[in-house]
Formats: structure tokens, C-alpha cells, sequence
């Protein structure tokens, strides 16, 4: 029993023994179980730490990457407009100074400052290599002669209305009716209403808001409360003419000319949509916002097609009154694109609204495309056409549509000068000898002025009616056949002007004064934008005087270089005898008072004379 129960007592104790032995190495092995998983563990947050790693330099590899190639565009266009503000223009001498582009805030719109430097300090040899002042060549002019005796005229689809009303198919302009003679008027159809246009029945001049007080839905700027902007209105046929290759505006835009509230959508001229269109901004920018405004122009461009559209405005003349100036300076402007002179119609407008197209530039649709032809101004036709063209137009993008039209007139006498000394270079290629500007409209002039006398002896107070019917009738002054009538005339100003009143509203046509625009080019540039209803970017600021031209230069927001229209000097032929100036200011004055007292504004500064 004894043996048995020792036996019993170590059988326990060894089975004791056992039971702990394994139950340590249970726990030795448990334990060794967690460490390796816990050692998994670790290396798969290890593993998983590289990768986000890896991932996250990659990221910042890319975004660094697409940041320098927006950075790289942005650079590239800058460098473009600098180059196209250069060519334009052309600068003035001098060494090229740091560009603006040091200034643009660095922000949520422009990428990171230190990638842009680089176009300040990349050496600029075109810039600095420019010839200062090469000829600009000559654009071609219409002949004074016969040639400008206009055409017979294309018919007068002309009725918004009446457009609207005609089959949503709208027959293309090629397709038009038979054309009438312009004169004498035959009824076509369909017809302006309520008559054909000849032009004897043009419809009277409308009332007119006085001069500086535009009417609130063309230009709301300058402080005042921006109206509503109509809704386009429902049009038949509307979205149902894709001649000329336009787009259906889409839903909800707004029609040209109304004021775009943020992000709303517009419609161009040409029926195109227009995105934001900025209205115009009477405050002067700083350097820093005009920065970030041409960057964002440039971001939301970057993805924008191009296409040719039609022009929203024209500058219509007058020949000699620095049509070239204005044109030129506009440019400048980022939202607005030049054609430069198309001669369209006065010469082309039977070839229609693709052909017409195709002489304008390629941009996205928030740019507007203008081109300016110096002699549409006095040819009678040409109100008409452009009447005709923006009813085309409307009936092709179903919205009502207004051009607008800017006439740059200035003081006539020097005007006059100016251009015999233009067509008299032009055709001797050499400068005229003293006199012989005298010589060459005296005895004519004379005869003009007997006539002027006499007219305003018989006729009195409807003096100015007796000379417009003249130019209606095309007879005497206005034959088109004598250019020495023809030079005078064409500073008559108001005989003109009464013309297109007849065909538009006075809201859509900017009388500039171009000899204002010779010693204060920024406060014009102004006025335009404001007239266009494009912001203002442009300004006083941006002209410097040069000594050597005799003229304001362009010159950026911030720097001082001047880009100044090349091959413009002063002229030193530009003189004429005292008796010439006083009988030619005579004879001009009562049509320059007469344009005033039609604008609603104060007498023009007219009194050039070369001995001053
Ligand atoms: N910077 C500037 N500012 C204002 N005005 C200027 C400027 N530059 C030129 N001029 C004047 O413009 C005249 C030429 O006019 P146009 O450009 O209309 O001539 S054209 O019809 O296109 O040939 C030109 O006439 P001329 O000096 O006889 O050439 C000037 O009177």
C-alpha cells in the first residue's frame, strides 16, 4: 500500500509536472504566436507607411509637375500678349524693364510666385531687337473716285421682327430675294418695316438721350445700379439656323449688350455664347489686379475653343482722325480682338456673312472681335448694310442684336490737311512744296464756299437739311466723282452722322474725339470701354508722352516702356497758310456745332493751327 501510495504521490507529482511543463510551453508558444503576428503586423504598417509614402512623393511629384505646366502656360502666354502689345506697337528704345509679372500676387488664381519670375529675368533679345520705327504699310483705300458710288444693295431682311416672324429656317443671306436697286428703293420682300429702305424714306432720326447719358442697358457702368438683364426672349425659329456655323445660345443667355451678372452666360453678335463678358468697371485697377485678371482670362481660356466670330462693333472712320490709334490701343485689350480693316462694306458685303467671318480673328467667345475700315463713314450704302447685317445676325442667333459703331471725328481743318498730305504722298511719293495744298483745293474751295453762303442765305435755320439733301441726292458736294469736294466734305461731320442716326439708335454709335484722343488718348480709351461695356483696363495711366512723335504711347500698368504705333512722327509739312486755316475752320464750324448740338455736348476744341 505504502509502495502503492508512493507510487500514487509521484505518478501525481510527475502528471503535475507534466501538466505544467506543457502548459508553459503553451503559453511560450501562444506568446511566440503573437509575436509574430504583431511582427506582421508592424511590417504591414510599414509596408503600407512606404507605399502611402511613395504615393503621397508621387503626388506632389505630379501636382509640382502640373503646376509647372500651368505655371510654363501662363509664362507662355504672357509672353505672347507682351509680344502681340510688341508687334502692335512696337516699343520704344530703351532696355526692357522687369516684367509686371514680378507683381501678380501669388494666390489662389496664380500658381505659386517663384515659377513665374523666370519671364523677368529670361533675356527678351525680339523686345529689345525691335526696330522702333518701322513703316506701318498702308492699309488699301477705296478710290475717292466713281468706284465709291455705291452698289446696288442686297435686300432689307432686315426687321428683327419681321425676321422672327419668316420661317424658322431662316433663309440664308446668299439666299435672300432678288436685291433691289438701292435706289430707287423697290418694295422686296420681306422688307424693313414699314417701308423699303430707300433711302430717301429712311425712317426719321429718334429721339436721342443726350450725350454721356447712355441708356441704362448698354452701359450701366460708372457707379450706376446694373438694371436687370431681360431674359432672351423666346424667338421662333430659334436654334433652327446653323448657317455661318453658329451655336444655338444656350438656355437661359442673355442677349449682346445685357449686363451679365456673375457667371451668367451671354450671347455674342454672332449668336455665339459669351461667358461673362465682364461689364465695365469704372475703377482704376492696381498692377496686382490687373494681373490676377489676365490670368484668369487666360486659365478659363486654356480650355476654350477658338472660332471666328463676327464683329460686335466697328470703328467706321473718318479717315485721318486716328482711327489707327484708337484701333490699335483697344487691342491692348485682353477681351477684345481686331480684324484690322476688312473694306467689307463698302466693297464686299455681296459676298456675304462666311466671307465676312473669315476676315476676323480666332478667339475663345468671351472675346469680342471689332475691325475699323476709315471711309464707312460717308458712304451711304453702308449704314444700310450694317442695318442689314445685324438683322441677319439677330435672325440667325433668334435674339435681337446691336452692333455698335464708333466715329472718331476730329478738328476737319487739320483733318483735311492730313489727308491731302496722305494721298498726295501716296501718289507723288514725295512731299508736297509749299503752297501747294492751297494751289490744289482753291479754286473748288472757293466755289464751296459761294455756295455755303448762298445756301445758308436762302435756306437759314434748315441750312444743314439743304446740304443733307445734297448728300442724299449725291449731287454737288457729295458726286463722288471730284475729289477735291470730296476731301472737304468729308470733314462735314454731322451730314454723316445724320445718316446713320437714321438707321440706328443713338446708343449704339460713340462719337470720339480723336484730337482729344492726341493729348488725352487714356481718357478716350476710357470712354470706349465704358461704351462697350468691357472692363476697364485701360487708362490714363497707360500713356506716356513721347517727345520724338509728338504723340501719347502705350505703356504698361506698372513699368514705364513705351510701345508707340510704329512709323507715326509728327509731320513737319503739316502746315497751311493763316488765310487757308480761317476760311476752311469758316466753312467746317457751323457742321462741327451742328454735331455738338446733335450729341447734347459742349463745342468741340477745334482750333488747330499750325503757327501755335
Ligand atoms: N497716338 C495718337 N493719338 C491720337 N491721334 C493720333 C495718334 N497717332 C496718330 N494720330 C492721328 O491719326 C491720324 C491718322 O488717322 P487714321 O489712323 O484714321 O488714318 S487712316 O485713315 O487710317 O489712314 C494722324 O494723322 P497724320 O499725323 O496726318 O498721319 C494723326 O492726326
Amino acid at each position: 500500500m505504502a509502495r502503492c501510495g508512493i507510487s500514487l504521490t509521484c505518478l501525481s507529482t510527475v502528471f503535475l509536472g507534466m501538466m505544467l511543463g506543457f502548459s508553459i510551453l503553451l503559453i511560450h508558444s501562444m506568446l511566440l504566436t503573437e509575436r509574430q503576428r504583431l511582427e506582421i503586423l508592424e511590417n504591414e504598417i510599414l509596408d503600407q507607411q512606404a507605399d502611402w509614402k511613395a504615393q503621397w512623393e508621387q503626388a506632389r511629384v505630379s501636382a509640382q509637375a502640373a503646376q509647372d505646366s500651368e505655371a510654363t502656360y501662363l509664362h507662355n502666354e504672357l509672353e505672347r500678349f507682351e509680344k502681340e502689345v510688341e508687334s502692335e506697337l512696337g516699343i520704344a528704345g530703351g532696355a526692357r524693364p522687369a516684367a509686371l509679372v514680378q507683381d501678380a500676387p501669388a494666390g489662389p488664381v496664380v500658381p505659386a510666385a517663384p515659377q513665374l519670375p523666370a519671364l523677368a529675368e529670361a533675356p527678351a533679345p525680339a523686345f529689345e531687337q525691335a526696330p522702333v520705327a518701322q513703316a506701318v504699310p498702308e492699309a488699301p483705300q477705296v478710290s475717292q473716285g466713281a468706284a465709291e458710288v455705291p452698289e446696288p444693295l442686297a435686300p432689307m431682311v432686315d426687321d428683327y421682327a419681321a425676321a422672327a416672324a419668316a420661317a424658322p429656317a431662316a433663309p440664308a443671306f446668299e439666299a435672300a430675294a432678288p436685291a433691289p436697286a438701292y435706289e430707287p428703293a423697290a418694295p422686296a420682300a420681306p422688307v424693313y418695316e414699314p417701308a423699303a429702305p430707300a433711302f430717301e424714306a429712311a425712317p426719321p432720326a429718334q429721339e436721342v438721350p443726350a450725350y454721356g447719358v447712355p441708356p441704362q442697358d448698354v452701359n450701366p457702368g460708372y457707379g450706376a445700379a446694373a438694371p436687370a438683364a431681360p431674359a432672351a426672349p423666346a424667338v421662333p425659329g430659334f436654334g433652327a439656323a446653323p448657317a455661318f456655323g453658329n451655336v444655338p445660345a444656350p438656355q437661359g443667355a442673355l442677349p449682346y449688350g445685357a449686363v451679365l451678372p456673375a457667371g451668367a452666360i451671354g450671347v455674342g453678335l454672332d449668336g455665339q455664347p459669351i461667358y461673362q463678358i465682364p461689364t465695365f468697371d469704372p475703377a482704376p485697377k492696381t498692377v496686382d489686379q490687373i494681373m490676377v485678371g489676365l490670368h484668369e482670362r487666360i486659365k478659363r481660356r486654356k480650355t476654350m475653343p477658338k472660332t471666328q466670330h463676327l464683329p460686335s462693333f466697328i470703328i467706321i472712320g473718318v479717315k485721318k482722325c486716328g482711327t489707327s490709334a484708337l484701333s490699335r490701343f483697344l487691342k491692348i485689350h485682353p477681351d477684345l480682338a481686331s480684324a484690322g480693316e476688312t473694306f467689307f462694306f463698302a466693297n464686299n458685303f455681296k459676298d456675304g456673312l462666311d466671307y465676312y467671318k473669315s476676315k476676323m480673328p480666332n478667339t475663345t467667345d468671351d472675346v469680342l472681335s471689332y475691325e475699323k475700315t476709315p471711309n464707312y463713314y460717308r458712304l451711304p450704302v453702308v449704314p444700310d448694310r450694317v442695318r442689314n447685317f445685324q438683322s441677319q445676325v439677330s435672325k440667325l442667333s433668334g435674339v435681337k442684336k446691336e452692333i455698335k459703331m464708333i466715329y472718331v471725328t476730329c478738328d476737319p481743318v487739320r483733318r483735311t490737311l492730313s489727308d491731302f498730305l496722305h494721298s498726295r504722298t501716296n501718289d507723288a511719293g514725295s512731299e508736297p512744296s509749299p503752297g501747294e495744298f492751297e494751289a490744289f483745293i482753291g479754286e473748288r474751295f472757293s466755289k464751296m464756299e459761294t455756295e455755303m453762303a448762298a445756301i445758308k442765305a436762302e435756306q437759314g435755320d434748315l441750312w444743314h437739311d439743304e446740304v443733307y439733301k445734297m448728300y442724299k441726292e449725291r449731287r454737288d458736294w457729295f458726286n463722288y466723282t471730284d475729289p477735291i469736294s470730296n476731301l472737304i466734305v468729308n470733314g462735314a461731320y454731322s451730314v454723316f452722322y445724320k445718316r446713320w442716326l437714321e438707321n440706328f439708335d443713338q446708343r449704339q454709335l460713340l462719337v470720339v474725339d480723336g484730337t482729344e484722343m492726341i493729348s488725352n488718348p487714356g481718357g478716350v480709351v476710357v470712354q470706349t470701354q465704358q461704351f462697350l461695356n468691357i472692363e476697364r483696363i485701360i487708362d490714363e495711366k497707360n500713356f506716356i508722352f513721347d517727345e520724338e512723335r509728338g504723340y501719347y504711347c502705350y505703356t504698361r500698368t506698372g513699368d514705364d516702356t513705351k510701345y508707340c504705333i510704329k512709323g507715326q512722327q509728327k509731320s513737319p509739312s503739316k502746315t497751311m497758310s493763316e488765310d487757308m486755316r480761317q476760311r476752311l475752320f469758316n466753312f467746317f464750324e457751323p457742321f462741327s456745332q451742328k454735331l455738338a448740338g446733335d450729341l447734347g455736348r459742349e463745342p468741340f476744341n477745334w482750333n488747330w493751327n499750325p503757327a501755335l
